[in-house]
């Protein structure tokens, strides 16, 4: 829809809706029932959001597969969880619940799922990193920031509840590194942190302005037996544990020395769920900082070295790679998500490879049997 027609809605309903006049933007946002979006009356379609009751299971749509979801089915029920993305599921994927082809960009399509599946929570995953982003802006741009667009309208305009990750990447050279506290200096320097900048001062504004009830954690790198990395930069943190088990040798595109906040992926979906299911009274903001630990490829290795002692590491940095590291947090302040609503990680470094190790050592004696 043009731009102009969507101001021009958006200008007549403002004027028409009642005694918002003078009110602070927070009170008036309750005042306006419409969203970004909304087409007026007697047209095409108009739109009116269902209320479900206390009791109802939320019904949601994950865009992008960041796993399989084992806790958000567990928690609300197989069919209650609906996978999207433009890739083939894997077969596990597949076979774990329902799974609907979905391009971020298709706005009608998006709208038709929500809609057809009585959908009550949106979990917006799709994106791309920030490694496979600076090899790609102008992709990364479209799905990474009109994608999000059309995520926080369909969101809005159907009374959903948001949930946006955002990350460490959000941050840049001139932020505070050690700690990364919520509230400070945000300007990063690749596409994807600007982006990511970007869904969560939209997220906010949403909120604050048409009630969206949206929420955001900055997660640390996210490291997960049981998908291939992506695109980032802290991808090395993942492609150690299979290189270690499947050849004993591994090649580090990062220096040794370069810190990063990391988060085993149980941790990160547990977190994910606590937010989405808190309080709406408990949180003072919208866009929280979560973190688990913080290592360097050399204590990575040598953690590992301790089940795999042959383990041979050799570092040749990636010039690109290491920069927007080297902008990055190094430990990352969440005093107010475990003040808030109560964050705490299970995670720390040895538990981490113990079951990184135990997941990926398990699957390749799997994989050597067939
Ligand atoms: N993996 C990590 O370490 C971290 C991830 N995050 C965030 O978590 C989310 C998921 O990250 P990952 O799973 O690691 O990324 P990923 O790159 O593995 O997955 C992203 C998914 O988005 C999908 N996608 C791309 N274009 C699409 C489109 N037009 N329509 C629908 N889907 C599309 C891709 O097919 C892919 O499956 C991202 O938003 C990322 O920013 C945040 C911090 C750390
Ligand atoms: C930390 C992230 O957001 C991601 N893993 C990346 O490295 O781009």
């Amino acid at each position: 829809m043009p731009v102009l027609r969507v101001l021009s809605t958006v200008a007549k309903q403002a004027l028409q809706a009642p005694v918002c006049g003078y009110q602070p933007l927070a009170v008036t946002a309750r005042c306006i029932s419409f969203s970004p979006r909304q087409v007026p009356p007697g047209s095409d379609a108009s739109f009116h959001s269902v209320s479900f009751s206390e009791t109802d299971h939320p019904k949601v749509l994950i865009t992008g597969m960041m796993s399989d979801f084992p806790n958000h089915r567990k928690r609300f029920g197989k069919n209650n969880v609906i996978l999207s993305d433009i890739r083939k599921p894997s077969s596990h994927v597949f076979h774990s619940g329902p799974f609907i082809y979905s391009d971020i960009l298709d706005y009608k399509n998006l709208r038709e799922i929500v809609v057809n599946n009585r959908i009550t929570w949106l979990v917006h995953y799709s994106a791309l990193l920030s490694a496979v982003g600076e090899a790609n802006v102008s992709l990364a741009r479209a799905v990474n920031i009109t994608g999000l667009h059309n995520i926080l309208d369909i969101a809005a305009e159907h009374g959903l509840r948001l949930f946006v990750p955002s990350t460490i990447g959000a941050f840049g050279p001139t932020s505070p590194r050690n700690p990364t506290p919520d509230l400070c200096v945000q300007r990063p320097r690749t596409i994807y942190g600007v982006s990511k900048v970007h869904a969560e001062l939209m997220g906010e504004y949403y909120h604050q302005r048409y009630g969206l009830d949206f929420r955001c954690l900055r997660y640390p790198g996210i490291i997960s037996a049981d998908s291939q990395p992506g695109g980032g930069t802290t991808d090395y943190a993942v492609q150690i544990f299979h290189d270690a088990v499947k050849s004993g040798k591994f090649e580090c595109n990062l220096r040794q020395d370069t810190r990063l906040p990391m988060m085993y992926i149980d941790d990160c979906l547990r977190a994910t769920i606590e937010v989405m299911e808190a309080p709406a009274e408990a949180l003072t903001m919208r866009t929280y900082n979560i973190n688990a630990m913080s290592f360097t490829p050399e204590e990575l290795a040598q953690e590992i070295q301790k089940q795999l002692p042959d383990l041979q590491v050799t570092y040749e940095v990636d010039v690109m790679r290491q920069g927007i590291a080297d902008s990055w947090p190094m430990n990352f302040d969440d005093t107010n998500a475990r003040h808030d609503w109560g964050w705490k990680h299970d995670y720390d470094l040895p538990e981490l490879v113990q079951t990184m190790l135990n997941f990926i050592g398990s699957e390749s004696q799997i994989a050597q049997a067939t």
